[in-house]
């Protein structure tokens, strides 16, 4: 059983119903709180347009609508995808892959199977890359990658690429082959303005496939135990509390619920347990402990009517990734670029209707801090299943993450007040001079603009939490497979490392099942 039909959990239950091997394949009962569309006419169109995040306004039916304390005393929506697809299926779109050091970071732990090396064929067996044939790409996988060069993208972007070279970044062509860091298209999975989420490049496919079989509108509240070994799953179904067994629960319910429902069943520190009332099955202090996000600031232009393209492909088309060495000078392992500008195709007032206080025709360049000193934490309001979790980023709390996110800015600044972009610029909404040189005004600024770029990760991390391949200690027949199980949120977008990580723990489950 697998609980969640987001990136990873729909391709660790494509990946174990179908091992190419029958003797190996398992049945797969694959558990999702939302919808869960029998055919694509039936997807709703929201998860289709790739072209904006409808779904991420506050509120939407697809949308868990939590809140987060971002950065202290500044709480900010925190979307995540209540539909299959999960986060995927209301998402930007970026297809990018976590980069060699972050995963021989892991690897350096002792979990071997992580390396960069190891993960590569996993992340080459997902996809489908249009643009670059052959290794590190995948030809054969159900995610289509693509991207868009320099040519043929929105005025905006052409603008930014441009700029960049006059101030020397070096091109990236290929932010897939984790070569160093530069400006460069960023590969999406959105196709002809359609986002390919799980959904449709893992569920659909395998309708009606005997070994799997996919529930929607299930929402598990925990997993139940006999003794210290987890015997199934207490899930809401139309309104009703039922008990569904497996032989094997994996939680595969996102950086944010995983830890929850672990805490729910049990598992977590257990003085915060006790004071909920929730009997406890293990003590693990760390459940719900260091998540790693990326903080990031909007820093906008509102360009002239004639820099307004005709029609865009999807939400971004480029990024730059460069070394923020503000605070750091020797930069010691973030060689792969830790601070990314990314600018947006649209106002976010068209990207995200109705979810958005900015204003109505400014472009947005998002300024984001790709590797934090600072971590959050995932913890339980009460033991209510229908109450909101307390989610706490801890942004801005370290002095090197905010020299570094002032250096983004002020590069940011650099670029939109660069002859390429002021050309097409009727009005600049970024910070004036007088901020720009002031460290203290500068934060000032930061601070009331800061949010998340909603790539959450760890809460369950191998090593304290769960082994390598996610199995839960000090508990028998219990997985987490997402990126909770991330000692650190990777330094790019989280979605296709979340894909990859379904197929490699796929190929990593042991035959016969070891519960
Ligand atoms: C608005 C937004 C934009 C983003 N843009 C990008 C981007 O452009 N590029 C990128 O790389 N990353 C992006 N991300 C991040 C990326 O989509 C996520 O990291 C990825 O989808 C994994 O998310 P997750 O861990 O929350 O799991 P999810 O994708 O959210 O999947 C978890 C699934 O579990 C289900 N679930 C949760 N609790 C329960 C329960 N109790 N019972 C049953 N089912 C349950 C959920 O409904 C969901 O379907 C974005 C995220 C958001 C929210």
């Amino acid at each position: 059983m697998i609980v969640g039909a987001g990136p990873t959990g729909s391709a660790l239950a494509a990946g174990l119903s179908d091992a190419a091997n029958a003797s190996a394949a398992r049945s797969v009962l694959l558990l999702e709180a939302g919808p869960v569309p029998a055919t694509r006419d039936a997807v709703p169109p929201e998860v289709l347009d790739g072209t904006r995040m409808a779904a991420a306004r506050p509120g939407h039916e697809l949308n868990w609508s939590f809140t987060g304390t971002v950065a202290p005393g500044t709480p900010r929506p925190v979307p995540r995808g209540r539909v299959a697809g999960g986060s995927g299926a209301i998402n930007g779109g970026v297809f990018i892959r976590g980069t060699r050091e972050d995963f021989d970071a892991i690897a350096a732990l002792g979990h071997h199977d992580w390396s960069y090396e190891r993960v590569l064929p996993s992340f080459a067996a997902v996809e489908h890359d249009h643009d670059f044939p052959g290794p590190p790409h995948g030809r054969r996988g159900p995610v289509p990658v693509r991207r868009t060069f320099p040519g043929s993208a929105c005025p905006v972007t052409e603008a930014f690429w441009e700029a960049c070279r006059d101030l020397g970044y070096p091109w990236e062509a290929d932010k897939n082959a984790s070569g160093p860091p530069g400006a460069g298209p960023v590969p999406v999975n959105v196709v002809s303005g359609v986002r390919h989420g799980a959904l449709l490049t893992h569920l659909l496919p395998r309708a009606g496939r005997p070994r799997l079989t996919v529930r929607g509108g299930v929402l598990v509240h925990r997993v139940v135990f006999a003794g210290t070994r987890a015997i199934g799953v207490e899930a809401e179904v139309d309104g009703r509390l039922r008990v569904i067994r497996a032989e094997e629960i994996v939680l595969a319910a996102g950086a944010i619920s995983s830890a929850r429902l672990l805490l729910r069943s049990g598992v977590g520190p257990a003085d915060e347990l006790a004071a909920l009332g929730i009997p406890v099955v293990h003590d693990a202090p760390a459940v719900g402990q260091a998540v790693t996000d990326h903080p990031g600031v909007a820093v906008g232009i509102t360009p002239v009517p004639a820099a307004r393209p005709a029609a865009r492909t999807g939400v971004v088309e480029a990024a730059l990734h460069t070394v923020a060495t503000a605070a750091d000078a020797a930069a010691d392992g973030r060689g792969d670029g830790d601070l990314e500008i990314m600018p947006y195709t649209a106002p976010f007032a068209e990207l995200i209707p109705g979810g958005a206080a900015t204003p109505p025709d400014e472009i947005a360049f998002g300024v984001t801090l790709l590797r934090t000193a600072s971590s959050g934490a995932i913890r339980l309001a009460s033991a209510d299943p229908h109450a909101p979790p307390v989610i706490t980023f801890g942004h801005l709390t370290s002095a090197v993450d905010r020299a570094r996110l002032r250096e983004g800015v002020r590069r940011c600044a650099e670029i939109l007040t660069s002859a390429p972009l002021r050309r097409l610029t009727a009005s600049y909404g970024g910070p004036p001079a007088a901020v720009l040189g002031s460290d203290r005004a500068l934060d000032a600024w930061i601070g009331e603009r800061v949010s998340t770029a909603n790539h959450l990760s760890g809460g369950c991390a191998m090593g304290s939490v769960t082994d390598a391949r996610g199995r839960v200690r000090g508990v028998t027949g219990l997985r987490v497979a997402d990126t909770s199980i991330l000692p650190r949120a990777p330094s790019r977008g989280t979605v296709a490392t979340a894909v990859m990580m379904g197929e490699h723990l796929a190929r990593s489950f042991p035959v016969p099942l070891e519960t």
